[in-house]
């Protein structure tokens, strides 16, 4: 029999039994579970939900499902910084005899870098930032240390959409320092694009409250590892200190995860029409001579410089994109436009919902600003993280807004676009229901010839 494609799998959750037959597995909201005898006592798996609860189970098994290992590899906890927080204690700050050196990106999320930045200023790490996205310059300062104890990748990274070769990296590392833990942060794949235990990674986590839930109604993690003993270290974090995910999200995370494949097609849908839409039409695109990547960053587009490096290792582009209007007043407009209807401005993303942001105003905030200026963070910088909803009508949104802002002017009764920051004129594509050619490249292809670009990843 063929094997099952994973979207198959996530909809459905077998492996919960009820005494009434449920379809749907039912939320065990309880604390306690009764023992049957004293004498049972040991081989009961539920005593306590701090220590395990069934419906944290199911969730469990259906992570597995997606990151193709057993469910005893997977944790489920309260959100993605606490994934993150239960690696570092269990698997990394746990050397007595020196303080661990850690190696990370130099373009992570926001919470990161300030969780990071927190242990540094405490003395319980070493903390290195690199780019990720540089190979040669990475393995120069890995080879430059004495003893790196872990590697923290991200790919692509939020918001600049830089690419890390994970699959040269792991391999690099492995072979240089077989004990150095590599963790990855796949928040912004998901397992259903990418799958980084499949090249020598030890552990990756996700924040769930992104794409696997879907709909911005839960707070979550997952933290999925290589081995068994690992896990069994992290779980002893978690038991401990009470960081696993409640049974009410975990109901809801098994719930979202049924529509992960459907949600994630329409949301790169929408990415992928809209980036080329940008670039070409409203013209964000990178000047000539400009330091940096495009100015519409998206990983779907050829014009990213690591597009086919991105495309070797994974199933899609995911479905963020940003771009720099060219000055931090017009930004600030379109985003605090009264004309954004459907864009929400919030932070986040992967929800069903689209929302906008600025992000050195919201999620990177906390990155103090003589660091992003340092790190070529520009604070012009709009991200767009694209939902399900239709796309002309996306589409038709951002216009009004970016009408509004000032940043454009529509000409020949709204046949043109005028962008009155750089002077280029594009024809309004909007509505025309035709996909750009690089969305029938990067996608049909996948999508006819393979059956589902969501279904398949990316051979490694
Ligand atoms: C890439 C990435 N990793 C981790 C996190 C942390 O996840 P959470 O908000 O669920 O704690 C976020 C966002 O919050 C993120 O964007
Ligand atoms: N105030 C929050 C900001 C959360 S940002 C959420 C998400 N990762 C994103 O990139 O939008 C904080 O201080 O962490």
């Amino acid at each position: 029999m063929s094997q099952q494609s994973l979207q198959t799998k996530l909809v459905s959750v077998v492996q919960h039994v009820d005494q009434h037959g449920s379809s749907v597995p039912p939320i065990y909201q309880s604390t306690t579970f009764k023992i049957g005898s004293l004498e049972d006592d040991a081989s009961q798996p539920y005593d306590y939900t701090r220590s395990g609860n069934p419906t944290r189970t199911v969730v469990q098994h259906q992570i597995g499902k997606l990151y193709d290992v057993d469910a005893a590899q997977v944790l489920a906890v309260s959100s993605g910084m606490t994934a993150l927080d239960v690696i570092l204690r269990a698997l990394v700050l746990t050397n007595k005899s020196r303080v661990p050196t850690i190696i990370a990106g130099d373009d992570l999320y926001g919470g990161t870098q300030r969780l990071l930045t927190h242990l540094e200023s405490r003395n319980h790490a070493r903390v290195l930032h690199v780019d990720t996205a540089n190979y040669e310059t990475f393995v120069e300062v890995f080879k430059q240390q004495e003893h790196v104890d872990c590697v923290l990748l991200e790919s692509p990274t939020n918001p600049l959409l830089k690419v890390a070769d994970l699959p040269r990296l792991t391999h690099f590392i492995k072979s240089a320092n077989e004990a150095c833990l590599v963790a990855i942060d796949n928040t912004m794949m998901s397992g259903m694009l990418c799958n980084p235990l499949k090249f020598q990674c030890d552990v990756v986590y996700e924040s769930a409250t992104k794409y696997l839930n879907g709909h911005h109604d839960i707070m979550a993690g997952i933290v999925v590892t290589q081995t068994l003993k690992m896990a069994q270290e992290i779980y002893f974090v978690i038991n401990s200190t009470g960081s696993g995910l409640s049974p009410f999200d975990s109901w809801l995370l098994v719930r979202g995860l049924k529509t992960l494949g459907v949600r994630l097609y329409q949301q790169q849908h929408n990415a992928m029409v809209l980036a080329h839409w940008l670039e070409n039409s409203c013209g964000f695109v990178g000047k000539k001579g400009v330091k940096g990547s495009p100015r519409t960053r998206f990983v779907g587009l050829k014009s990213h410089p690591q597009f086919e490096l991105h495309k070797s290792f994974n199933a899609g582009p995911g479905a963020v994109l940003s771009f720099e209007t060219g000055s931090y007043e017009h930004s600030r407009r379109l985003v605090s436009s009264r004309k954004i209807k459907i864009w929400a401005v919030t932070v986040s993303f992967g929800c069903v919902n689209s929302l906008i942001s600025m992000p050195c105003k919201m999620s990177h905030a906390a990155i103090d600003p003589a660091l992003r200026q340092e790190r070529d963070f520009p604070e012009d910088l709009v991200r767009l993280c694209c939902g399900i909803e239709n796309i002309s009508d996306l589409q038709n949104d951002l216009l009004e807004a970016m009408i509004d802002a000032d940043i454009i002017e529509l000409r020949d009764e709204g046949k043109t676009i005028y962008n009155k920051l750089n002077g280029h004129i594009a024809t309004n594509t909007i509505g025309q229901g035709k996909l750009p050619n690089i969305y029938e490249e990067f996608f049909s292809q996948d999508l006819v010839e393979r059956g589902s670009i969501l279904t398949s990843r990316a051979k490694l």
